[in-house]
C-alpha cells in the first residue's frame, strides 16, 4: 500500500511571535505535520528553536511535529525532544555515520519516529543500511535545496534519490524539503514523495489552504497513476 500522503508545512516560515496560532491555522487548513527546523548554528549557519520551543508548543497542539535536527551532534538533542513532546526525531547521515544505529534505537526508545536526512551531496545509497536496519529508521528526507534557510530554490536533480527510495522501499515514508510548492510538487511526487515540506510556498500564499490541498492532490493523483 502506498504510503500515506504527509503535508507538512515548515514552520520556520512563520510568525514566531505567533507560533502557537500559526500551528492552529496551519491544522486548520489541512495540514498533516508540522514541520519544526531546529537549526542551532553549526551544521548550518542560522539559529532557529530547540527543546523549550517544542515544550511550549506542545502545550497548544496535538499535531505531530516533525523535527528536523540540522546539528552536528543530533545523539545530545534526543532526551529533551522526547520530553519536549516531539514526534518525529530526524537527523542527518553526514554526522551521524558512526552512531546512527544507537541513535536511531535512542531516539525510538524516547517514543519518538526516527528519521534520517541527505544533503544534496550525500549520495542516497549512505541510507540504504538504516531503513534496513534492525532497528530501521522509518522516514527519509530528501533535501531539496542545501539546508539552512527557507526560500531557496529547489533542486530537481535530487528526484533521482527518490526515485531510487521508492522503488526500493514502496512503503517508506520518503520526504522532501526545500523549495516545494504548486510549481515544483508534481515533480516531487511523480518521483514517489509522500511527505512534503514546504515554508514559503504555504506560509506566502494568500490563500495557504488551497496551496495545501495542490499538494496533497498531486501526490495521491501519483500515487494513483503508479
Ligand atoms: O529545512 C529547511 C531549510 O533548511 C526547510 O524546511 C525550509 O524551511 C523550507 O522552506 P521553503 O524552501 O519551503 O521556503
Amino acid at each position: 500500500m502506498a504510503a500515506a500522503a504527509k503535508i507538512a508545512p515548515s514552520m520556520l516560515s512563520s510568525d514566531f511571535a505567533n507560533l502557537a496560532s500559526e500551528a492552529e491555522r496551519m491544522v486548520r487548513l489541512g495540514a498533516d505535520w508540522l514541520h519544526m527546523d531546529v537549526m542551532v548554528r553549526h551544521f548550518v549557519p542560522n539559529l532557529t528553536i530547540g527543546a523549550p520551543v517544542i515544550e511550549s508548543l506542545r502545550k497548544h497542539t496535538k499535531a505531530y511535529l516533525d523535527c528536523h535536527l540540522m546539528v552536528t551532534n543530533p545523539s545530545d538533542y534526543v532526551e529533551a525532544f522526547g520530553k519536549a513532546g516531539a514526534s518525529g526525531f530526524t537527523f542527518h547521515i553526514e554526522v551521524a555515520r558512526d552512531n546512527w544505529k544507537e541513535l536511531t534505537q535512542s531516539i525510538k526508545a524516547k517514543g519518538m519516529r526516527p528519521g534520517v536526512s541527505l544533503k544534496p551531496g550525500t549520495p542516497v545509497e549512505d541510507v540504504f543500511p538504516l531503513v534496513e536496519a534492525e532497528t530501521p529508521v522509518e522516514l527519509v528526507l530528501v533535501m531539496t535545496v542545501e539546508p539552512g534557510f527557507g526560500g531557496q530554490k529547489f533542486m530537481p536533480e535530487m528526484m533521482d534519490k527518490v526515485r531510487t527510495l521508492r522503488k526500493k522501499y514502496p512503503s517508506l515514508d520518503i520526504e522532501v524539503d526545500g523549495g516545494l510548492g504548486p510549481s515544483t510538487i508534481d515533480a516531487a511526487a511523480s518521483a514517489g514523495a509522500n511527505c512534503i515540506v514546504a515554508g514559503s510556498s504555504v506560509f506566502g500564499a494568500p490563500d495557504p489552504g488551497e496551496v495545501i490541498s495542490a499538494l496533497r492532490k498531486s501526490v495521491e493523483a501519483s500515487q494513483i497513476k503508479s
